[in-house]
């Protein structure tokens, strides 16, 4: 089954999901003063392949909010919330994602395995969240999901510092599970810890904070591709361009 969220990442020159997210992990507003719209509409400037919307309220998200960005932008969305039942998933479609965050560390294994198929059957691409390698086993069909892992611990509301050295040790067992699309989330605060993620094998990264915290975040962003090896589309048979 084909993915326009997972194919818009792996074709995207700058592999980055850029978020709408209204209060960082200890209440504080991210917004500062814009809108949903002007967000968006600085991420489109960009060229954001993607944009994950947290409609979770742990971070002041609201369903509406999902609903009002899917009608001003045609790129795919991610719902980010905490999604136990199935019918969430109906909801979420009807919202207007084109993916759904499936937590592991919130989720029994049985659970995980029954959204899984239910989202790829509603034909919404599971985003699935892991934080450690025995969470891996109880995903089915990785080869139709993003499986990404949050370098924050969601079970403490995410007011970890974070640890990027988590996404650069499970990185293997998570290519093992066949999935086209690995992701790295939460906690990238800096151009050059994005480039080192991508640079490691991650086919994109998830950033909110750093860039909605951003005073310039075209220099962030100039800066992570300065600090990228060369991207693969850029190897030719001819030597590197
Ligand atoms: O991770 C979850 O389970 C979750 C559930 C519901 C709402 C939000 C959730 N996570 C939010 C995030 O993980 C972060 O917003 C995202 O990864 C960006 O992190 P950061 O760049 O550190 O702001």
């Amino acid at each position: 089954m084909s993915s326009r969220f997972i194919e818009a990442l792996l074709t995207a020159e700058r592999p980055l999901i850029t978020e709408v997210k209204r209060r960082d992990a200890h209440g504080l507003e991210l917004l500062a003063g814009r809108t949903p719209a002007d967000i968006v509409a600085a991420y489109e400037a960009a060229g954001a392949p993607c944009i994950s919307v947290v409609t979770g309220r742990w971070f002041g998200g609201t369903p509406s909010l999902l609903r009002d960005v899917a009608r001003i932008t045609r790129l795919p969305l991610l719902q980010k919330d905490f999604i136990t039942r199935r019918e969430q998933l109906h909801t979420a479609r009807e919202l207007g994602a084109s993916a759904v965050l499936l937590t592991a560390a919130l989720l029994p294994g049985t659970a995980m395995r029954t959204l899984v198929t239910e989202a790829l059957r509603t034909g919404l691409t599971p985003f699935v969240e892991i934080t450690g390698e025995s969470e891996l086993a109880d995903i089915p069909h990785a080869d139709e999901c993003v499986i990404a892992v949050n370098n924050k611990d969601i079970t403490a509301r995410e007011r970890d510092a974070g640890d990027i050295e988590r996404s650069i040790a499970l990185l293997p067992a998570v290519l093992a599970t066949g999935t086209p699309c690995p992701v790295s989330a939460s906690a990238i605060d800096a151009p050059g810890t994005a480039a080192r993620l991508l640079d490691e094998g991650y086919a994109g990264l998830l950033v909110a904070t750093a860039l909605l915290r951003a005073r310039d975040p075209h220099a962030w962003l100039a800066r992570l591709d300065g600090a990228r090896r060369a991207p693969a589309r850029l190897v030719t048979a001819g030597g590197t361009r």
